[in-house]
């Protein structure tokens, strides 16, 4: 079920040989469910570190993160990344190569019972449009077609949030234009919360419902688009 995303005075740093490198300072959002985010900036601005962070990935410096009513992150409760009901489509989260298109999808359901599984993967290959492409190996899917079962993939197990870190970046600009308009209609269908991370102003502002712009790790502009939301 898509929950609400908050981040709440959020602090992000690494550390590095020579110390705690801040990366994000202060960064507050709130995102209701259902709704899609994109985090706009240039490289090296804290996006990525900021997914990361929701995802479970990097400890919070100060701050909280929240996903409807549970506590992911704050400085004393972190949550490991399997607890936290957050999908994932990352350009380093390829598909496995030895695997099926229909066994990638089913990789995040493997606790549940084998019909239920089978339904599951078959209901979510028809959502992307591809169920007719269960059987093939990812290096026989186009750079689109992978994306499109990486997005089944993350879909499966019907997480509160998902989270896209410019999932499109590979693809040429005219996949790229229609994947876009795609995926965001898949996930206004199933009333997916889902936060993207990108780059570009034009795909943020096909995509998301709100864009919120960042500088230099801090959140400096927070608009919702009128014509989505
Ligand atoms: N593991 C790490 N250790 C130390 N510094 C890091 C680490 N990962 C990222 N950084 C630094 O943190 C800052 C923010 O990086 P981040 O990847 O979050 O930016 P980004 O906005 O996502 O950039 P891009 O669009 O290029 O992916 C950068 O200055 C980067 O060099």
């Amino acid at each position: 079920m898509s929950e609400a995303l908050r981040l709440h005075d959020l602090s992000l740093a690494y550390d590095t040989p020579d110390g705690l490198y801040p990366v994000v300072q202060d960064l507050n959002l709130d995102l209701p469910a259902g709704h899609i985010a994109c985090l706009l900036g240039p490289s090296g601005c804290g996006k990525t570190t900021v997914l990361r962070a929701i995802a479970g990935f990097e400890p919070v410096r100060e701050g909280e993160i929240r996903l409807g009513e549970r506590l992911l992150s704050s400085t004393r409760v972190h949550l490991p990344p399997e607890q936290r009901q957050v999908g994932m489509m990352f350009q380093e989260y390829a598909l496995f190569p030895h695997l099926t298109a229909a066994q990638n999808v089913a990789f995040g359901l493997r606790r549940q019972p084998r019909a239920a599984q089978r339904a599951r993967t078959a209901d979510l290959l028809a959502l992307v449009g591809l169920a007719d492409a269960g059987g093939r190996y990812p290096h026989e899917l186009s750079g689109g077609q992978q994306q499109r079962i990486a997005l089944a993939r993350a879909l499966a197990p019907a997480p509160g949030l998902l989270l896209l870190d410019e999932p499109f970046s590979n693809l040429d600009a005219a996949t790229r234009t229609r994947l876009t308009a795609e995926v965001r209609g898949i996930l206004k269908g199933t009333g997916q919360t889902a936060v993207l991370v990108s780059h570009d102003e034009g795909e943020a502002r096909q995509f998301a419902d709100y864009v919120g712009v960042m500088r230099e790790g801090r959140m400096v502009g927070w608009e919702g688009l009128p014509q989505h939301s």
